[in-house]
């Protein structure tokens, strides 16, 4: 039988302009064991990078499949972003909050109003800037994932995207890596701590302390 969590899961979104160090934040997170988060896998219908493996870093599918899935309500959000569709499928993520479990969410602005709008106050926004925009640059060709054409495309949105920061409950340079890590993991023990997030946990030892 399915029990009932003694708490309710987070919803931790992170979003930057593309490369300013998400996904590189992202895979920190997910490594460290203890944090027990999962990450919600997205389905693009961008083509797939070399260091990217279908089914762990996004599942690639055809516009007609995303299309079909947007239309049948599979998708909590969806967005167009650099030219591609991108969305987040429903199923897993309800199942990681049903079970009292934080999902981790590597999406954009777009996504994430959509996010906000439907999960409320279960949603923590982190917004990633780059040090500079000359750093983003480069750090975009240093990966070398993209083609020319895309790295620019990608840099044109940036102002657009760099703009909506305000949109987010907690802001960050991502400067020194290890330094932005800790600060995550500030952000998330603090928002674990948030009384209505612990629910039946807290009642349950707060009427133990009071029954001594
Ligand atoms: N603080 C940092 N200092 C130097 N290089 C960094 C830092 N953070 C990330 N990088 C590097 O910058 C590049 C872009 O990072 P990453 O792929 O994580 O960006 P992203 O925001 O996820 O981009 P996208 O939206 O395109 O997926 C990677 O090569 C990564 O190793
Ligand atoms: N709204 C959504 N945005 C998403 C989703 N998955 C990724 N993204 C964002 O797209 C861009 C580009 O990502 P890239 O991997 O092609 O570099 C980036 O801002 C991601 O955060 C999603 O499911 N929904």
């Amino acid at each position: 039988m399915p029990t009932t969590p003694d708490r309710r899961g987070i919803v931790l979104i992170l979003s930057s302009p593309s490369g300013a160090g998400k996904t590189t934040l992202t895979r920190m997170l997910l490594q460290n064991r203890e944090l027990d988060l999962t990450l919600s896998i997205s389905v693009t219908t961008r083509p797939r990078r070399s260091s990217e493996v279908d089914g762990i870093h996004y599942s690639f599918i055809s516009k007609s499949r995303f299309e079909a899935m947007r239309d049948n309500g599979e998708l909590l959000e969806w967005a167009e972003v650099h030219g591609n569709y991108y969305g987040t499928p429903r199923g897993p993520v309800d199942e990681i909050l049903g079970e009292g479990r934080d999902a981790l969410f590597d999406i954009d602005y777009q996504g994430t109003q959509q996010v906000r709008e439907k999960m409320g106050a279960d949603t923590v926004t982190v917004f990633i800037l780059p040090p500079s925009m000359k750093e983003l640059r480069a750090r975009l060709e240093r990966r070398a994932e993209d083609s020319r054409e895309a790295i620019e495309r990608r840099l044109e949105n940036a102002r657009n995207e760099i703009q909506r920061w305000k949109q987010y409950d907690y802001v960050l340079v991502n400067d020194d890596l290890q330094r932005s890590f800790d600060d995550l993991l500030a952000i998330l023990r603090a928002e674990r701590q948030r009384r209505p997030r612990r629910l039946a946990g807290i009642e349950a030892f707060v009427a133990r302390l009071l029954s001594e």
